[in-house]
């Protein structure tokens, strides 16, 4: 198992870059279970993306020269695909005249404050206790894994697609199913009206998993039998009790009537330095890589970019710095720019920040220097939702938001609360790990705004049946062999694992790739001997060297092949039959792309 531990060590590097160093800090049993997931995830990705390479190799092959790679795009036009505020003259104004530099910062405590206007700005401790929070972390961390970031932030909408993302896979055949009634995952010190329910949850509902990378863990024991108790508590419905456990304190506060008090948006959000965005922070960054101009820490009102939000909130998951907790993030303080002062919020876990989405309330978020900041993003609003509007919530969001309310009520009123509504239906095939399309779909619909233009084509491809790598690839200008997040490991570790261990020694959910990967690269190696024989006859070398491929560093190559590029053109059709076999259709059409040779077997050629 050795073989597997530099995978899993890279892997785990990516989560810790992440943000899991917030966990780990803290010594969190929920990091091992967020830090196994993750860990499958990103590793599943590392094998597509050799995979994709080897299949590009063997087209290369096939069919004499490569397509160039696609122009880079164009720098972003001015106005920001998901930012309307810039030609907002209000905004503009209060811009100009408040932000400036050197004026006086005011740290704000816990409390009610008054903005300029009069109205409240609310900011109001452990709303969500330690643990909860960490576990919103842990999850977020998994739902992450392979989504889009914008210059350092990556958000993830409340919405079906992130609730795929929360259940990444089915548990693997030794874990232990969790508690059917958990216990509370709610720290003791959690105010009571707050502390989770201790309902029973249906098996395997939103998991996080405690999965080892590989089929037979060398302890004897399945971690999920010794995971803690507060590791089964599923994390989407705790996502949406959190919500709704902030649209009530706002209602609350603000002395609005909860039931008309809608949530207009919810999003989860971290925010890194905008340079740690990158293969180290298994992050594809993609505003960093069209240069767009948006970034998170530009002063704004958020009614501006949304004329329906009345009411902000943030709740911070994780500590500033300043709070001299461990795992914390530096810079990413919360300034409010008044005309005399800057007022700062320093973030601390569990903290609820709310203040009207209007003109009093100019902010922005400071760049976050290290670490990671995690914070539940939150807009309520008091006016209708058109018929429209309501006609297409999907029913899984729908039946969420239902369960929260429902759930808070019963617990208001000493009720024993409604368990949570059952998983959503997978979005690919059940049981296994995302494709690598089926990973850019739900980023690309949980991560980008619906007006992103990077979305609307990955939505256009999956309408018009081409593949979504494709599109991504050249909406961010990169070979489509490097347009991913997996984790960098050399090729020799890749090829250690592959030569030498079983099938059966890697998780089970990665066999299906582990297979296709293996056939890929036997039908590549004997294609690149075959091209080497006849070269020899071609051109004289003798004996020239073949090539071992190179496979992919995952940062993609210049060209495995380039040693045959100057020979005359032999073409030596190859098939990849071998990489189809125990492997899904879906998976490997780009094969059926390449030529196929006129033979019946397709390795005859070979032998
Ligand atoms: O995270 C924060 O503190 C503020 C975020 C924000 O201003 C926004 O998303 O509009
Ligand atoms: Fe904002």
């Amino acid at each position: 198992m050795a073989a597997l531990r530099a995978l899993e060590e890279a892997a785990a590097a990516q989560w810790r870059t992440a943000g899991g160093h917030a966990l780990e800090a803290r010594l969190s049993p929920l990091a091992d279970e967020s830090r196994a997931s993750f860990v499958l995830l990103q590793t599943a990705a590392l094998l597509d993306a050799r995979a994709a390479l080897a299949k590009a190799s063997l087209q290369s092959i096939n069919s004499a020269p490569a397509p160039p790679p696609p122009p880079r795009p164009r720098r972003a036009p001015h106005r920001d695909d998901d930012d309307e505020s810039d030609g907002s003259a209000l905004q503009g104004a209060l811009v100009r005249r408040n932000v400036r530099r050197g004026k006086p910062e005011l740290e704000l405590c816990a409390g009610a404050h008054a903005a300029p206007d009069g109205s409240l700005r609310l900011l109001l401790p452990a709303v969500m206790g330690a643990e909860e929070c960490e576990q919103l972390v842990a999850g977020g961390l998994v739902a992450m894994a392979g989504a889009f970031a914008r210059c350092g932030q990556t958000t993830l909408g409340l919405s079906p697609a992130l609730a795929h993302r929360m259940r990444p896979a089915a548990p693997p055949p030794h874990a232990s199913p969790p508690h059917a009634s958990p216990p509370h995952a709610s720290p003791p010190h959690a105010s009571p009206p707050h502390a989770s329910p201790p309902h029973a949850s249906p098996p395997h509902a939103y998991p996080l998993h405690a999965s080892p990378l590989h089929a037979s863990p060398p302890h004897a024991s399945p971690p999920a039998a010794s995971s803690p108790p507060a590791a089964a508590e599923p994390t989407l419905p705790l996502l949406y009790r959190t919500v709704e456990r902030a649209r009530r304190a706002v209602a609350a506060a603000f002395g609005e009537a909860a039931p008309t008090l809608r949530t207009s948006d919810a999003t989860l959000t971290r925010l890194q330095p905008p340079a740690a965005a990158g293969a180290a922070a298994a992050v594809l960054d993609v505003g960093a890589l069209r240069a767009d101009r948006f970034v998170y820490s530009r002063p704004h009102l958020d009614q501006v970019s949304v004329a329906e939000y009345e009411y902000s909130a943030l709740l911070y998951l994780v500590g500033h710095e300043g709070g001299g907790e461990r795992g914390s993030f530096g810079g990413g303080r919360l300034l409010f720019h008044d005309e005399d002062a800057d007022r700062v919020v320093l973030p601390r876990p569990g903290l609820l920040v709310a203040f009207r989405s209007g003109a009093p309330n100019l902010h922005s978020v400071e760049e976050v220097t290290h670490g990671s900041r995690f914070a539940l993003t939150m807009w309520f609003t008091t006016l209708p939702q058109s018929a429209d509007e309501a006609a297409a919530v999907d029913p899984v969001h729908a039946a969420m938001q239902r369960w929260a309310v429902e759930e808070a009520e019963a617990l208001a009123h000493g009720r024993p609360p409604p368990p949570p509504p059952p998983p959503p239906p997978p979005l690919g095939c059940a049981g296994a790990l995302p494709t690598r399309e089926e990973s850019i779909l739900s980023a690309a619909l949980c991560s980008l705004p619906a007006n992103d233009r990077l979305c609307q084509a990955l939505l256009r491809a999956r309408a018009s049946g081409a593949p979504l790598c494709d599109s991504l690839a050249s909406g961010v200008g990169l070979p489509v062999e490097q347009a991913h997040c997996a984790p960098s490991c050399t090729d020799a570790e890749v090829e250690a694992a592959l030569d030498s261990l079983r099938d059966e020694d890697f998780h089970p959910l990665l066999r299906g790739r582990v297979k296709t990967l293996r056939a890929l690269t036997t039908t590549l190696h004997r294609a690149i001997a075959q091209r080497g024989g006849a070269l020899d006859v071609g051109n004289g070398l003798g004996s020239a060297p073949v090539e071992r491929v190179r496979g992919s560093d995952c940062k993609g190559t210049s060209d495995d092949f380039s040693l045959f590029d100057a020979a005359p053109c032999v073409r030596n059709d190859v098939d990849a039959t071998d990489a189809t076999r125990g492997s899904r259709e879906d998976e490997l059409d780009v094969l059926h792309k390449v030529e196929r040779p006129t033979t019946e077997d397709p390795f005859a050629v070979f032998d």
